[in-house]
């Protein structure tokens, strides 16, 4: 055991389940990170699932369809506890647990898990009696990369009398991976599975009734990502509901309530970030060691967990580059607009969260980074990631802004916009590549994304509607995630937004804010009902200034931006006519 761990009193675990990984960090009573573990999926998983599923960056893609096995997500959960008891680690000093996912993917409970998870047996491990129960009725969980429920999204867009009022009630208009209509798809297209169902959990709320051995409810920061809460209200829409829930067209309405079945199977949507749910499983007591006392506490969304791990000032954009890119910022009041989200805050009810998701993220980096590394004729075999990002930002260092060049690089199916291909263009004229110099799409990809970004956050701000006084500038950019630790493209970042860029050091951003929700909770647990730490000053100042703004690269962003978007439009209309 570390020297570290043996020196501490209390622990507080927060655990991630991501796209890519199970994660966990452990922090202590003034909130210092002590201990950090993960789960890589493919590194564990990859070839086991293999042989039936090709598990690759975490998942199983079927074009548009992007499932994950939810047995997987159990098994990592044993490999993660195993990993820590070989290292000896200290169960017994957790006083609380708290976690993130992943938002929208979905978890399917048939109507024995329950008892299952009531009485798990310490002889076996979790994998071993949940796969032998049967606990699930959807053997792949969607996850928030599934892009199949356009129709779905249509409809309960129609039926509500809009997007724009489905944005009003729900923070956001029809999106294929929210949970909604992933439930609406299944109704349609597994009736029999569907009804199967006695539970619906989200990948957070799945992790924590794990730990619970019970079901957890969802949290309303993540329940905002499903289309079916009212982020006003804080509870389920019923005619939301009604819609999603539908199985059957041959029904006579008035005999089924499928909003009534769906809300049974949702169970209540808990507004209280630190509420004490109840005591740890018997089950990782007797396995592990954890003292019965231990609390659990509804887990959340991995960016609002992000939110919580960070020391803001009015006027901070976070963005979060991991498989995912989002820009994250508070607002006092619901911002909703048809290409961002709104989300509720996990335990401030005075403040909201405004989200904007790209899918073309690290992955597209990535993407990009090797088709022309492998283009260059390097013998990619055996090179590493590291010297594959090293030959990237040797490419970023040495080019320029050029406004001759522009590139919209969707490999997979985009949210903003809606639209899949690579697209370039040279002079304003669609090209099929850079001919004088294809290693300029490195360049490009990095500036499209962060162009698009900044776009949508300066309309988002400046709005006349929806201004915010306290909160309306952009001062400063502040960077979590895989991606950031890469210094080149955080000043292209800086150079597009005209802003500083700084990073926060914490490897895993999302697990440490649960940590920290975890150490919040305690300290309102044991002073009955009473917070009274105040978590800023308990955060650590973990910022690194990273980038400066180069003024005369910002000037070129910004007389890019109108060609940037007219552009973006072509694009946009090339989906319609593929
Ligand atoms: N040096 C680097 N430069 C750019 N991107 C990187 C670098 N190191 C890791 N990444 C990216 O980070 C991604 C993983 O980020 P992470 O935040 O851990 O993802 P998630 O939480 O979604 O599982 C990888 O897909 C990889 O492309
Ligand atoms: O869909 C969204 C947010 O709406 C994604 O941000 C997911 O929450 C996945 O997060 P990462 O694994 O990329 O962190």
């Amino acid at each position: 055991m570390s020297a570290l761990l043996k020196n501490e009193v209390n622990l507080y675990i927060g655990l991630d389940l991501s796209t890519q990984a199970l994660k966990l960090t452990v922090i202590n009573d003034n909130c210092r990170v002590i201990f950090e573990e993960s789960v890589h999926f493919d590194n564990e998983f990859g070839d086991k699932y293999g042989y039936t599923f090709l598990i690759k960056n975490g998942v199983i893609t079927n074009e548009n369809v992007v499932t994950c096995p939810t047995m997987l997500w159990v098994e990592s959960i044993d490999l993660l506890l195993e990993k820590l008891q070989s290292q000896e680690f200290p169960f017994f000093k957790v006083k609380v647990i708290s976690g993130a996912g992943q938002q929208h993917g979905s978890v399917y409970w048939s109507t024995t898990s329950q008892s299952t998870l009531n009485s798990l047996n310490s002889s076996y491990s979790l994998a071993t009696q949940l796969k032998s129960n049967k606990v699930f009725t959807i053997t792949n969980s969607p996850t928030w990369q599934d892009s199949s429920t356009s129709l779905q999204c249509k409809n309960l867009e129609k039926l509500i009398g809009g997007p724009d009022v489905l944005a009003l009630i729900s923070g956001s208009k029809g999106f294929e991976r929210f949970t909604g209509n992933q439930i609406s798809k299944i109704c349609l297209q597994s009736p029999s599975q569907y009804l199967q169902t006695f539970r619906i959990s989200l990948v957070s709320s799945f992790l924590a009734s794990i730990f619970l051995g019970d079901f957890a409810p969802i949290d309303i920061a993540d329940g905002s990502g499903m289309n079916l809460l009212d982020i006003n209200t804080k509870n389920w829409d019923d005619r939301l509901l009604d819609i999603c829930g539908k199985y059957s067209t041959n029904t006579c309405e008035n005999d089924v309530k499928f909003g009534e079945e769906l809300k049974a199977k949702l169970g209540y949507p808990e507004s209280d970030g630190l509420k004490v749910l109840g005591n740890i499983s018997d089950y990782f007591v007797k396995s592990y060691g954890f003292s019965s006392d231990c609390k659990i506490i509804p887990f959340t969304g991995d960016n609002p967990a992000t939110l919580l791990s960070l020391q803001l000032s009015p006027g901070d954009v976070v963005i979060s580059l991991g498989t995912s890119d989002t820009v994250l910022f508070y607002t006092k009041k619901p911002r909703p607009s048809l290409e961002s989200h709104t989300l509720c805050h996990p335990i401030n009810k005075d403040l909201y969260i405004s989200m904007l998701c790209y899918k073309n993220g690290s992955l597209t980096r990535e993407y990009v980074r090797d088709f022309y590394y492998n283009n260059c004729k390097r013998d990619n075999e055996n090179d590493s990631n590291s010297a594959k990002w090293k030959w990237f930002n040797e490419i970023l260092a040495a080019s320029s802004p050029d406004p001759k060049k522009y590139g919209y690089y969707f490999v997979h199916q985009e949210i903003i916009p809606f639209a899949k291909g690579i697209y370039r263009f040279f002079k304003k004229n669609i090209v099929e590549d850079f001919k004088d110099m294809p290693e300029s799409n490195i360049r490009t990809v990095v500036e499209s994304q962060f162009m698009s970004m900044k776009l949508r956050v300066d309309q988002l701000l400046t709005d006349d509607k929806n201004v915010d006084k306290e909160f309306g500038l952009i001062k400063k950019v502040l960077v979590v995630g895989g991606a950031s630790k890469n210094n080149e493209i955080l000043q292209v970042l800086a150079d597009v937004f005209g802003v500083q860029v700084w990073r926060f050091n914490a490897t895993n951003s999302a697990s440490l804010g649960a940590a920290i929700k975890a150490r919040l909770a305690y300290s309102k647990f044991v002073n009955n009902n009473r917070l009274d730490i105040n978590i800023n000053e308990m955060l650590e100042d973990g910022n690194e200034l990273v980038a400066q703004p180069r003024q005369e690269n910002t000037a070129i962003y910004k007389s890019m931006m109108k060609d940037y978007l007219e552009l973006e439009q072509i694009v946009i209309g090339l989906q319609k006519i593929s």
